[in-house]
């Protein structure tokens, strides 16, 4: 069938090339052009294909379907990618295996970037191959039933027997039992475990070890582990959570994992170079998480858009055809921001992700003096993006009406996985309070009048800003939000020393300013994501991309400070707060015309949408229909529970 006209002429208004943008987007063209090899490779793999909509499928076909096509995959992976290269392979594995999760999705994610930050060479020598071989199949449990957060609260213990060298494990509680971890359920035969290390009833505090939890050959749980799946969940149900408990569960020494902490074979504890240096897993996958979650959103806009672009409905001047609804100024006031931030959220991305490995070999060589700058920047990022992701995918949902509610559009499930991510690697509120610390101590330095010693991300913070030119182009927009940061940042640190100063004690006065701390942290990223935009923005060379992406920053910048109008009322006027809210309506109109193209740019295919609504061709409503037929309730025009209950029901009220 062919393309929706109505597409056709979205795509010829488009003023730029979408595989221009696609390689912006993607780092390089190199890697959009490979991203679209492998889906292309893919396309012709039938295999690869759902074996009918996954939205139709229980739980047990969901993982199944998954192992499948893992399985198959095993077959093609060195022909698909360069399995050196992890952004070709979460590529690949977000074309085939969409985002429902999979068993190994912590295997990749956590147990293999902990067995390279955190095992010894001779550990790496030992596990490393096998893991990346997919001879084992890990997951990554720390979080337990009674503490997630609070990892200091653990409760599983490994406690060294001198006489045997070896760790002995316990849950000693049903609050310490190990649940959520991906892939512990059913699949995965070893997992990196977090428990407290004890030597000679010392409790030197969670350490991560190497632990076997199936038997290699029957997949049979080893003796003294207990195992199992948590149940279904809001989303990722392609995945198998689960919970672990030990009772005396003998581990070799060599198994906990030595590359920075150590204990020796007579039990001496050698200390790492930094305190938080077994956090690096969490570390890194935040790192990524405004990818990931900037992918998801776009995912969702995807979808959003060319749906906006067919469905017509209502008038405007022109009474003898209905308009497509993406022509309501309501319309593109709900999507277009959401696009800008996606495609700040992706930037965002490449940044964290460079920054990271960058760490990872600094760490490796003795320096750890960037952890704690990572740290907040990640914990900060993190939050935000997953809170603005559920916000932006949210609408995207009620932009499409009905058809949006109903599971052919996948946007509800696309919004139960990216939420998902205000949880885990560290709720959302709390993980604001860690860079609420950082900026806190920020302030403090100004106070002691050491403002040159702070870095380049906080250095805004000692500066003084009272009036703004209104000639606003987006360096004015970064100063309106410096200003909003820097006078809640002081706001916040100021409540909480003068609350401390008031005899409370610091615990109880930060919990008093926490709000108000956490709002700053809000600020302060934002601030960053704006700022990683703009120099994105500036460092293009394509004119018409870099022409399109201005127009972007536009709606960008305006409809961020316009969000934050509470917080700039000392800066700004209403005069210019309604001059703004106008640049923003006309950035509005003029992204109009590169809509479609601006979100075709993301080159998401089809087969990893899954949605009835956002096909690339936009033929939506004869899809609608088929997909309605294929329900499984439509196998029968009569159900047995119609005949079971309601026709004797029916039947009984006659008389
Ligand atoms: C060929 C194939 C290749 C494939 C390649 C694929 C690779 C892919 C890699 C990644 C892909 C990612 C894709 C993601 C897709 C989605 C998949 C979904 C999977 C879901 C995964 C979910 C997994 C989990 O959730 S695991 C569990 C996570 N748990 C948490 O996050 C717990 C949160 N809690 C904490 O982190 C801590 O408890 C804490 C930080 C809140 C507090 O810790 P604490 O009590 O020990 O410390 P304090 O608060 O007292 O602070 C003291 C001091 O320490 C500083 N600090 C804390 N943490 C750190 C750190 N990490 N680094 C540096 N410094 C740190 C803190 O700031 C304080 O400093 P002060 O100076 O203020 O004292
Ligand atoms: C989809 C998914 C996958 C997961 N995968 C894994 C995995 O593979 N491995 C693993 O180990 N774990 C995993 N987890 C667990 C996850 O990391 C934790 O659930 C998460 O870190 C939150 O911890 P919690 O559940 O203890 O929340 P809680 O800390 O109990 O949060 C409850 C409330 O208390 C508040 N709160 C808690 N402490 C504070 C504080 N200090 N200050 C202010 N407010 C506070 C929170 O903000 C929140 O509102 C996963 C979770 C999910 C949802």
């Amino acid at each position: 069938m062919s393309e929706n006209p109505d597409l056709t002429n979205e795509r010829a208004s488009g003023t730029f090339e979408t595989n221009a943008m696609a390689a912006v987007i993607y780092g390089s063209e190199k890697f959009a052009q490979r991203r679209r090899e492998i889906t292309e490779a893919i396309s012709k793999i039938p295999e690869f294909q759902d074996s009918h909509p996954l939205v139709f499928m229980s739980r047990e076909e969901k993982i199944s379907e998954a192992c499948r096509k893992l399985a198959v995959l095993s077959n093609y992976w060195n022909s698909l990618i360069d399995t050196s290269d992890e952004e070709e392979a979460l590529h690949l594995y977000r074309e085939v295996l969409g985002l429902e999760g999979h068993p190994l999705a912590l295997h990749e994610t956590m147990f293999i970037p902990s067995l390279i930050a955190q095992a010894s060479d001779e550990q790496q020598e030992k596990w490393l191959g096998r893991a990346q071989r997919r001879e084992i199949i890990g997951c990554y449990a720390q979080t337990e039933m009674g503490h997630g957060t609070n990892l200091r609260a653990l409760e599983t213990t490994a406690t060294f027997d001198i006489s045997t060298r070896e760790f002995i494990l316990n849950s000693p509680t049903i609050t310490s039992l190990k649940w959520w971890p991906g892939a512990l359920g059913k699949s995965a035969n070893w997992s990196i475990v977090i428990a407290n290390l004890i030597i000679k009833e010392h409790n030197y505090g969670p350490h991560p070890f190497m632990v076997q939890l199936r038997d290699e050959k029957s997949h049979e749980p080893l003796p003294g582990i207990t195992v199992g799946d948590i149940g279904p969940k809001m989303a990722f149900n392609g995945a198998d959570n689960g919970f672990l408990g030990f009772k005396n569960y003998r581990i070799p020494r060599e198994n906990m994992l030595m590359r920075h902490s150590k204990v020796t074979s007579d039990g001496s504890y050698i200390k790492p170079p930094h305190a938080k240096i077994g956090y690096s897993s969490m570390v890194k996958v935040r790192s990524r998480m405004a990818m990931d979650q900037g992918l998801f959103l776009a995912s969702a806009l995807v979808i959003a858009v060319r749906y906006s672009a067919v469905r017509r409905q209502g008038y405007l001047e022109d009474k003898s055809r209905e308009v497509k609804v993406l022509d309501y100024q309501t319309q593109q006031h709900r999507l277009f921001p959401s696009i800008a931030r996606a495609y700040a959220f992706i930037f965002c991305g490449f940044e964290t992700i460079r920054l990271y490995d960058q760490l990872l070999i600094d760490v490796q060589n003795g320096n750890t003096s960037g952890m704690a700058d990572l740290h907040a920047l990640t914990s900060g990022l993190k939050s935000v993006v997953t809170y603005q992701t559920g916000e932006g995918i949210e609408q995207a949902r009620m932009a499409c009406g009905g058809h949006g509610y109903s599971m052919a559009s996948y946007i509800s499930e696309i919004y139960g996985v990216a939420i998902g991510g205000c949880t885990y690697e560290g709720e959302n509120m709390v993980m604001l309070l860690q860079l609420a610390r950082y900026l806190v101590k920020s302030i403090e330095m100004i106070q002691n009048g050491k403002s040159r010693e702070l870095g380049p991300m906080v250095a805004y913070l000692a500066e003084n800003e009272s009036e703004i030119d209104l000639n606003l182009g987006p360096n004015e927009y970064l100063k309106v939000f410096e200003y909003a940061a820097r006078n809640q940042t002081w706001r916040a640190t100021e409540k909480f020393q003068k609350l401390r100063n008031s005899g409370m004690s610091n615990e109880e006065a930060w919990n008093q300013a926490s709000v108000e701390l956490t709002r700053a942290s809000r600020l302060h990223t934002r601030l960053y994501i704006m700022s990683t935009f703009i120099n994105h923005v500036g460092s293009i060379v394509d004119q018409k991309v870099k022409g399109v992406l201005i127009d972007l920053l536009n709606v960008h910048v305006t409809y961020e400070v316009m969000d934050i109008g509470i917080y700039v009322q000392g800066l700004l006027s209403s005069n210019q707060m309604d001059l703004i809210r106008n640049q923003l309506y006309v950035s509005l109109e003029t992204i109009r015309p590169n809509a479609v193209s601006l979100v075709d740019s993301f080159q998401i295919s089809d087969m990893q949408l899954r949605s009835v609504l956002g096909r690339r061709d936009g033929n939506v409503y004869e899809n609608l229909f088929k997909w309605a037929k294929s329900s499984p309730l439509n196998k029968t025009d009569v159900l047995p529970s119609v005949t079971q209950y309601l026709k004797p029901m029916m039947e009984k009220s006659k008389l």
